[in-house]
């Protein structure tokens, strides 16, 4: 897990938060613009995001169901980026619990998570190994784009 853009995730003993710096005090590196492309194609005109979570998933690597609630302002979309082999997603309701509907992700593919749907529960249960040649060792990489405060 790392980040880019002004605000990188931060994840230990302390618990977890938003922060300016990388635990080693650096700035977090830039949204590369390309990526910036993507939400400037399917987000909101008035503002580019706060932070890119970067995260890898290895074969067996999967995220339980939950909420993205750490953000001050929840108008604005969260949107993920898929990369590399696929994903069975899964998607839920604004409480936990209840019928869910799962969809796999493809390299490529982009979930915008907004308005009604910003609160929903989600989560991944799988990734297929060797469905994508991006790469080099296998396995996935996840974008979030999200405003932060
Ligand atoms: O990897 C995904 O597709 C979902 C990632 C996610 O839900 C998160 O980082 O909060
Ligand atoms: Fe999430």
């Amino acid at each position: 897990m790392t980040s880019a853009g002004r605000l990188g995730w931060v994840s230990d003993a302390k618990g977890y938060r938003y922060e300016a710096t990388h635990p080693r005090g650096m700035p977090w590196p830039a949204i590369p613009d390309p990526v910036l492309d993507i939400w400037r194609a399917v987000g909101p005109a008035d503002r580019l995001p706060d932070c890119c979570l970067i995260n890898f998933y290895d074969k067996d690597a999967r995220m339980g169901l939950h909420q993205d609630r750490d953000e001050a302002d929840f108008s604005w979309p969260v949107v993920s980026v898929s990369l590399g082999d696929d994903a069975l997603f899964r998607i839920g309701n604004l409480t936990r619990g209840g019928k869910t509907e799962s969809v796999w992700l493809r390299s490529g593919d982009v979930v915008v998570m907004g308005g009604d749907a910003r609160l929903t529960y989600h989560g991944v249960d799988r990734i297929k190994a060797g469905t994508s040649m991006l790469l080099p060792n296998g396995g996935r990489i996840n974008l979030t784009l999200r405003v932060v405060t």
